[in-house]
């Protein structure tokens, strides 16, 4: 049975353009099943709803129409079992790195001692224990997002969701964290969906790769990647899967967003 389920999922914004409101369709008819511990990367050009998606797959957003399913059941709110992890990272910067992890926990009413040693254990696991009582604002950026997954993994979530956390990185410290992850989600056996703009990246991490059509985003094609990990960006045996990601994207890039107006859905 699939960990986590998207069955035709559609979601349409009402947009408001001048005086005008249009009906604007983000995504539409996503089918799509992700097994228990597997690391599925979504990738696809720039406004076609993956953002959209992973929101509905958190909770945060409800589709209009289609329903998300988690462990056999019907999930339409935002639960402890499937966390976010955002490009920029939403630490609280008036906290310190061990408390910004046990924050989940405390409001979960987790009692000191136990949140605080499952804190620990995860700064340790993302090599920030020596970190644990300085501020987030003195943090370098990659050392900013471990803490967010860290956050995330204390949680203990079913599945975790991952909105492009390394976008804003210089390349060798989202290079070490492309390797980082691979490692933590081999310890912790996570389901991950993970959205990223890299295709190299998808291909590193990813069991998985769904590519997505232009909006109104849906899945053009799955590409499963069959490699030994952990992966390296370097490796030349990925440049097959590489290409053939690259292959399904074809056609997919439109140089003016605008264009997707085209396939509004109305006009009111
Ligand atoms: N709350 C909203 N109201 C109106 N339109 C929205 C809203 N959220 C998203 N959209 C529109 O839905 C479409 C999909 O947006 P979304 O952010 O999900 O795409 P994306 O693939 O994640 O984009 P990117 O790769 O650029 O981050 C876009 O046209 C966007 O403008």
């Amino acid at each position: 049975m699939a960990k986590l389920e998207a069955r035709n999922i559609g979601k349409q914004f009402m947009a408001v353009q001048g005086s005008n409101t249009k009906l604007i369709t983000a995504v539409k008819g996503i089918n799509l099943s992700i097994e228990d511990g597997q690391f599925v990367c979504l990738v696809g050009p720039s406004g076609c709803g993956k953002t959209t998606f992973l929101n509905i797959l958190a909770g945060l957003d409800k589709p209009t129409e289609g329903e998300v399913i988690l462990d056999g059941h019907p999930v339409n709110e935002t639960g402890p079992d499937r966390v976010m992890v955002f490009q920029e990272n939403a630490l609280f910067p008036w906290l310190k790195v061990v408390d910004n992890v046990e924050f989940g926990l405390k409001m979960a009413g987790i009692e000191k001692s136990k949140r605080h040693e499952r804190a620990m254990h995860y700064l340790e696991m993302m090599q920030l224990t020596k970190f644990a009582d300085a501020y987030t604002y003195q943090l370098s950026g990659g050392m900013k997002q471990r803490v967010a997954i860290a956050r995330a993994l204390a949680i203990d979530p079913e599945v975790l969701l991952m909105d492009e956390p390394f976008a804003a990185l210089d390349s060798q410290t989202r290079d070490l964290l492309l390797v980082e992850l691979q490692l933590i989600w081999a310890r912790t056996k996570k389901t991950i969906a993970f959205i990223t703009h890299n295709i190299l990246e998808s291909v590193v991490l990813g069991d998985k790769v769904v590519v997505f059509t232009k909006r109104p985003g849906t899945v053009k094609k799955e590409i499963t990647v069959n490699y030994r990990r952990p992966r390296l960006p370097e490796d030349e045996n990925l440049q097959p899967y590489y290409r053939q990601v690259i292959d399904a994207m074809k056609g997919e890039i439109i140089s003016d967003k605008d264009d997707n107006d085209n396939n509004s859905d109305g006009v009111t």
